[in-house]
């Protein structure tokens, strides 16, 4: 209320009263509008004004025996006719007033006589229609809005003592628009609501809307103070007339030149005042031919006509009074936005040279029922667009002089105006992750230059060839060309050009093009920050500029495509590339990132493609603890092609791990395998290092680990050469690997894009090495911070007893780690299997974790590797998680009782556990399940 008295004008004010007000006259009866604010509305009515001046007039006419509920309301209409000028009012101990109260009081007399004619010429009439009912119903209906519109005289919404503020710059609007003759927006009063309704012979009605309202009454004065007189023929023309006057046409001339710019289509009051203009009309048809009769009040105090009180409209300089929320965040000028291929010539808050054009912010909701292309807007040719979201409005408004205005607004009140920088970073950002193809130059400036180039490119010469497709495919020419440019711009070579089939941008085939982009090439470190949100991680990382390089090679990175999943088959992610290399280079093979279904970014960490010390855990790599039976000194070349094992070789069960091909021996790999999938190669320490580390003095008994068997490979102190075929892990990958973002609820995962056979090597698993002392404090610290656990115990060697004290190691790829840490756990099938690998230190306490295939493996299949994870043991180092491995062997199944196919099944599981635990000890799920039906089907 006092934000619509400071404003005076409804439309400014972006409330929920707002929304109401508009509401109700959307709605179109506010009669029937039973919210609050129609409460509000009348108790404000009821209430007394707060303003002193309103107060004296109330006083005055009540000495006269007139009722209060007469006086407000024609009180409150002779203010604003007046222009909230209250001397006007006050003058000759409230002449006017009196006068228009008696004048009112005969207008209702009359009105009831020739109700049923004033009703039929309501309802045959669509531009008599106020709310959708006959306007003379609605007088009492329309103060209460006006008294929201205008905020005085009721309930201490203040009377502003000085009428001038938002009366200036209406009247500036108003000075703007003359020209125009733009029509109003509103569907229910389009331009032909503008034509005055034919008035009968008689008197000139008032002439009152919104505008004039805001023209501070410019004629309104005048024609009070010629009442009774004839009309003038010049800007003093009265809009009061007693006695008979020829109907004027100059009444809708003045409507004309009152009507909104286009962009104030939007504008809440406009309804409400334009009806009430209407509402004039009808009500006072019959004053010409009923006389106006006061009944306290004597004649000759009536007004006369007096030149002296014609009140001429101040040429009041223009002041913005407008909300600051109403300043267009971002204008763009036509003119100016077109001027060249810099292109970056918008001016933003450039309010000034938009002066002429205003717009409101309007709830979405709202305004629907207003849609842009409304016969109205047609027809004058204004344009509107508006997208709401929860309580912010972006409005786009053109007009068919060219102008175009952008306007963001936001009605919540916990709202606070953004820097523009801010905005345009957040939405580029956005758009960097959710579009398909991004121009390396891409800037939200950029894409509204567009907007205003097609604008007046489709304005101008080329406007009949913008049907559909053809928009679609502009659309792509313009990303194809900017996209070739930044081609150019950022790397002259075609080497790395990918061609992207653009099929998957939901245009037409038809409309299939290529878009050349650039091939990977820059890689990306990603900070280590925000781990568990990967959009927080977007953000924190543009902000605090972690991405490695991310300055100078910012518009490559920008280059990241994203595809949504469904539109891919397998052909397709052949061409497609991308810019980001989460190796940050460190690799052989860029190792590429893809979310087909979030459009994110995996949460940051650090890339490092080898184990790095954290603190305590202790790796002795010296050439000295390297023995002579640890190396082969005395081999040449690769020892592969010897026909005698190798000193290394040896120490890998039945000599050379690895074929001539780089591949692990078929014969070795199964007995990891086996190894891995059997509980029974398990071994279990008497004093286990895992139970040792939580430093209390209740030992659990060890759950047991597993006895591998390790690959030994050469190294430095060998006399073999770096291409020697038992040097596999230590080369690096080999193959080209994605991550990806799994669909299963799992997270990331780790993929393959190549076919690869069995016994490949895919990679280490790689992180800081702690101690399991370090590892089990950093899991208390972080404990329900992480939603992933990156950690793995180095527990190969631990059967053969070499483990002493906090010797015991572990990676942890929490913050540290390389593509590793994306591989997802599979109960039992996985297709990868882990190997102890032997390098640089010849014994078992610290190794490297190498991860193989265990079966011949397709390309886009995930790579999983069973955790080992018993699922029942809350204690193991990784923490346990809802297995969504879908392996038929899934040991997670009788927890899992939701997101499970099988769920029903499941339950029944439950039901009956031991059954299945005598049915299947080992925990195979294929036997379950034929269990459950069984089960099933006898149930039902
Ligand atoms: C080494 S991380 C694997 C990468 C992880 N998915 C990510 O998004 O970063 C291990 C974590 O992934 C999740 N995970 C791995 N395998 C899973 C599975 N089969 N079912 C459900 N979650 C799994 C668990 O949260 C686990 O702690």
């Amino acid at each position: 209320s006092q934000i619509c008295a400071d404003n005076r004008a409804l439309n400014s004010f972006k409330g929920p009263l707002a929304v109401h007000v508009q509401k109700c006259a959307e709605n179109k009866a506010p009669n029937s509008y039973k919210g609050p604010l129609a409460v509000h509305v009348q108790k404000l009515s009821a209430m007394p004004p707060k303003n002193p001046r309103a107060k004296a007039a109330l006083k005055a006419m009540k000495d006269l025996g007139i009722s209060e509920e007469i006086i407000k309301p024609v009180l409150k209409k002779l203010y604003i006719l007046y222009g909230k000028n209250w001397e006007l009012i006050e003058e000759e101990n409230y002449r006017a007033l009196a006068d228009a109260i008696f004048e009112h009081q005969e207008t209702e007399a009359a009105e009831k006589k020739t109700k049923s004619k004033n009703s039929d010429v309501c309802y045959q009439s669509p531009e008599l229609l106020c709310f959708g009912y006959p306007l003379r119903m609605h007088s009492h209906l329309l103060l209460p809005i006006l008294k929201q519109q205008d905020g005085e005289l009721d309930n201490g919404a203040q009377v502003p003592d000085e009428p001038e503020r938002p009366l200036k710059r209406l009247r500036k609007r108003c000075e703007n628009a003359a020209g125009s003759s733009i029509s109003n927006s509103s569907p229910r009063l389009d331009e032909t609501s503008l034509k005055r309704p034919k008035v009968e012979e008689g008197l000139e009605l008032p002439e009152i809307t919104s505008r004039q309202e805001s023209q501070e009454m410019t004629v309104a004065p005048q024609s009070v103070a010629n009442k009774g007189t004839e009309a003038q023929p010049d800007s003093s023309e009265p809009l009061y007339r007693h006695g008979k006057q020829p109907a004027k046409q100059k009444a809708s001339t003045i409507l004309e030149q009152v009507e909104p710019s286009p962009l104030h289509a939007g504008d809440h009051s406009q309804p409400h005042a334009r009806d009430y203009i209407l509402h004039s009309d009808v009500c006072h048809k019959d004053k010409g031919k009923q006389p106006m009769s006061p009944q306290n009040i004597p004649k000759e105090r009536r007004l006369t006509p007096d030149k002296s009180i014609l009140i001429k409209p101040k040429p009041e300089p223009f002041t913005d009074d407008v909300p600051h929320e109403e300043i267009p965040i971002a204008v763009i000028l036509p003119d100016q936005a077109f001027s060249g291929a810099s292109g970056e010539k918008i001016s933003a808050r450039n309010a000034h040279a938009m002066e002429s054009l205003t717009s409101q912010s309007m709830n979405g909701e709202e305004h629907s029922a207003s849609p842009p292309s409304s016969p109205s807007m047609k027809k004058t040719g204004l344009e509107l667009a508006n997208v709401s979201e929860d309580n912010a409005t972006l409005e786009i408004a053109s007009s068919p002089s060219g102008d175009v205005k952008i306007l963001l607004s936001c009605d919540r009140p916990d709202f606070h105006v953004p820097s523009m920088e801010e905005v345009l970073k957040y939405v580029e950002d956005k758009c960097l992750r959710s579009f398909k193809i991004i121009d390396p130059k891409f800037s939200l400036m950029t894409v509204m230059r567009d907007v205003c180039e097609r604008y007046l490119e489709l304005g101008t010469a080329s406007n009949n060839t913008t049907q559909g497709s053809e928009n679609i495919e502009n659309t792509l020419d313009v990303l194809k060309e900017s996209t070739a440019q930044g081609n150019l711009d950022s790397n002259s070579s075609d080497l790395g050009k990918v061609c992207l089939p653009l099929r998957a941008l939901n245009g037409p085939a038809e409309n299939h093009c290529s878009i050349v982009l650039p091939a990977p090439q820059i890689p990306i470190s990603i900070p280590l920050n925000a781990m568990d949100d990967p959009l927080q991680a977007d953000k924190s990382t543009a902000e605090n500029g972690c991405w490695e390089n991310v300055e100078k090679e910012e518009e490559m990175n920008r280059s990241l495509v994203t595809v949504q999943q469904h539109q891919l088959t397998a052909d397709d992610l052949k061409f497609i590339h991308f810019t980001s290399d989460i190796s940050n280079g460190e690799e052989n093979f860029k190792i590429t990132v893809v979310d087909e279904i979030n459009n994110i970014i995996p949460p940051s960490f650090h890339y490092i493609p080898q184990n790095i010390t954290y603190q305590n855990a202790y790796v002795n790599v010296s050439l000295a603890q390297i023995g002579e039976e640890d190396c082969c000194p005395m081999c040449i070349g690769d020892c592969l092609s010897s026909t005698s094992s190798c000193a290394c070789a040896c120490q890998s069960v039945g000599g050379f791990a690895y074929t001539m091909d780089g591949l692990v021996k078929e014969s070795f790999l199964e007995e990891c395998i086996s190894i891995d999938r059997c509980s029974k190669r398990h071994s279990y320490c008497k004093e286990c290092p895992l139970e040792r580390s939580k430093n209390d003095d209740i030992l659990e008994p060890c759950k047991g680990h597993p006895m591998r068997r390790f690959i030994k490979e050469c190294w430095r102190r060998c006399g073999c050469n770096k291409q020697c075929g038992n040097r596999v892990v230590q080369r690096g990958i080999t193959c080209n690997l994605q991550v990806f973002f799994t669909n299963e609820g799992k997270g990331w995962g780790l993929r393959t894009l190549q076919d690869l056979p069995k016994g490949s090597f895919i990679c280490e698993y790689v992180g800081e090495i702690l101690t399991t002392g370090e590892l089990y404090e950093r899991s208390m610290q972080q404990l329900g911070v992480l939603k992933h656990s990156y950690s793995v115990v180095l527990d190969a060697g631990w059967h053969s007893g070499v483990i002493k004290g906090d010797d015991a190691l572990c990676l942890d790829a929490t913050h540290y780690g390389n593509i590793a840490r994306f591989i997802n756990h599979r109960c039992s099938d996985a297709n990868l299997i882990q190997i102890p690998v032997e390098i640089e230190t010849p014994n078992h306490h610290y190794y490297h974790l190498a991860f193989f295939t265990a079966r011949k493996v397709d390309a886009l299949e995930e790579l999983t590797w069973d955790y080992g994870i018993d699922f029942d043991d809350s204690d193991h180092h990784v923490k346990a998680f809802q297995c969504k491995c879908g392996s038929e062997y899934c040991r997670n199944m009788k927890r899992t009782n939701q997101a499970c196919n099988y769920c029903s099944l499941i339950m029944l599981a439950h039901a009956f556990p031991y059954i299945v635990d005598r049915e299947t000890p080992v925990a195979k799920r294929k036997d379950k399940i034929l269990l459950f039906y069984v089960l099933t089907e006898v149930l039902e």
